[in-house]
């Protein structure tokens, strides 16, 4: 067989796991968890031969959780004004990117002068996850117990399974000096994770799927079925509007290199063709995009937790997007498959599936979400945030949002970078900076190899100071995606 990538299928584990054995009541188990790697590694360099810089920007993941039977409300309080965040239902949690110092809390649903519990916010790890329970008498078991009689089996359920998250966290943060934003009994991810060992390092892969080199007519990119059965192609099978596909090649090649380790951050030079890029932005031309309303990194339990719409000022996106479905044209269609090719999942995971297409996975629907175009005119940016959400605690799946890949479209604009303010290194305390590139992509993982969060990947884009920015990105989820 002819090799398709760089990297060998081994059974090898990823050195930066390391077994740990834990106890959250039920006896002693063992788990395979993510250790940083010492830095002189990311340099190819013997063990402790550098130190690492701690870097300018100490904003983290504050993730909060509701212990309660009862929905509340959450509030941040800074610069002299109270903003609502969200509301969050009983049991449920969520978060938001924060700092040391931050001032957030907590109110009954219909009253806003009832603070049950305020917190401020520490340094990372420990101002990682704050718990609002009202049962708890600290120290005194059997008081706590008296007060847990209120809930009802199904509330007691989920109350302990928070218990032994937490309890997990604990033991899991004491291991590895991270804490775990995931919920306890979280797999290691299903999908393939590109390894990033040190700075520099390259993968290559190949796909099918070749550039475009002009644009089809318009009457060959209209919509095509979300039927499974008509989207099956086989290798020898020729890709859709061939003859508009650079001639005489039949795979291509992507090149993956590392900018960063933690977290794992990879640059794809030439992922788009110029013609695919005047394709996306002429379907741009057609879309009303709206001005972008994420601001708090929520639970993905949206069907639980409301949020509230940010307040003029509070706004952490300023840009404006639009969801494009893959289906749109099949253009889009052949982008995502060189996508699944360039992370090595089966681009039948992105998509609506057939019966017989990996029933492995509990769900039919695609493990990503829709394309989204976004916009940046002049001064607008994301201000750092993650990618990730948290699952319900009763979500037998735990899925999350696993892989983030963004697709510059334009360039020379001034400012506008994608930046990791986090990343591990030995040299500055500055950010590591991505200069957008049209055609360029770039991939990072939200989720670690032991299946937790990785706090780490906290990004941003960078105000525009002059001309203006635009992108797609794509996000996959891990296992499966649930709204
Ligand atoms: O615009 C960028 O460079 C990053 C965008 C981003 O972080 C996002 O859309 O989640
Ligand atoms: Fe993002």
């Amino acid at each position: 067989e002819e090799q398709t990538c760089s990297w060998t299928e081994t059974s090898e584990v990823d050195p930066a796991l390391k077994e740990f054995t834990y106890d959250v009541g039920d006896g002693p188990k063992q788990f395979l968890a993510y250790v940083e790697p010492d830095v002189s590694s990311f340099y190819q360099e013997p063990e402790g031969s550098r130190k690492k810089v701690i870097p300018k920007f100490n904003g983290f993941a504050a993730k909060f959780i509701n212990l309660s039977n009862k929905k509340v409300k959450h509030y941040w309080e800074g610069n002299g004004a109270t903003v609502l965040m969200r509301f969050y239902t009983p049991f449920s949690s969520g978060g938001t990117a924060s700092f040391p110092g931050h001032r957030f809390f907590f109110t009954p649903e219909n009253e806003p002068d009832v603070r049950l519990k305020e917190w401020v916010v520490e340094d990372y790890p420990a101002g990682n996850i704050m718990v609002y329970d009202p049962y708890l008498v600290e120290g005194d078991e059997e008081k706590t117990e008296a007060n847990l009689a209120v809930l009802s089996t199904d509330e007691r359920e989920l109350y302990d399974m928070w218990q032994k998250t937490l309890s997990f966290h604990e033991q899991y943060r004491n291991f590895t000096g991270r804490s775990w934003l995931a919920n306890y009994g979280t797999e290691a991810p299903k999908n393939f994770m590109w390894r990033s060992d040190y700075f520099g390092q390259t993968h290559w892969v190949t796909t099918k799927e070749t550039h475009f080199a002009e644009v089809p007519p318009a009457d060959l990119l209209e919509p095509i079925s979300i039927q499974p059965s008509a989207r099956i192609l086989k290798d020898s099978d020729e890709r859709t509007l061939s003859e508009y596909r650079v001639k005489g090649q039949s795979t291509m090649n992507m090149t993956l290199r590392a900018l960063s380790c933690a977290p794992r951050v990879f640059e794809i030079e030439n992922f788009l063709s110029e013609a695919e890029i005047e394709h996306i932005l002429e379907l741009a031309g057609g879309i009303n995009l709206k001005a972008s309303t994420t601001g708090d990194v929520g639970s993905n339990s949206n069907r639980n937790n409301e949020k509230v719409k940010p307040e003029e000022g509070t706004k952490t996106r300023t840009s404006f997007n639009s969801w494009v479905p893959r289906e749109r044209s099949p253009v889009l269609d052949a982008i995502y498959r060189r996508s699944g090719d360039l992370l090595r999942i089966d681009e039948s995971l992105l998509r609506y599936r057939g019966d017989d297409e990996h029933p492995e996975v509990p769900t039919k629907k695609a493990t990503c979400e829709s394309l989204q175009l976004v916009h940046y005119g002049q001064t607008q940016e994301y201000t750092s945030h993650h990618d990730f959400g948290y699952s319900s605690i009763d979500d037998p799946y735990n899925g999350a949002r696993f892989a983030t890949l963004l697709f510059y479209l334009n360039e020379e604009m001034e400012g506008g970078q994608t930046s990791f303010p986090r990343w591990v290194n030995a040299e500055t305390f500055r950010e590591l900076q991505v200069v957008p590139k049209a055609g360029k992509a770039v991939l990072f993982y939200s989720q670690l190899p032991d299946g937790n969060l990785d706090d780490f990947s906290q990004h941003a884009a960078k105000p525009i100071v002059d001309g203006e920015k635009w992108l797609i990105n794509l996000w996959v989820w891990d296992p499966v995606y649930e709204t």
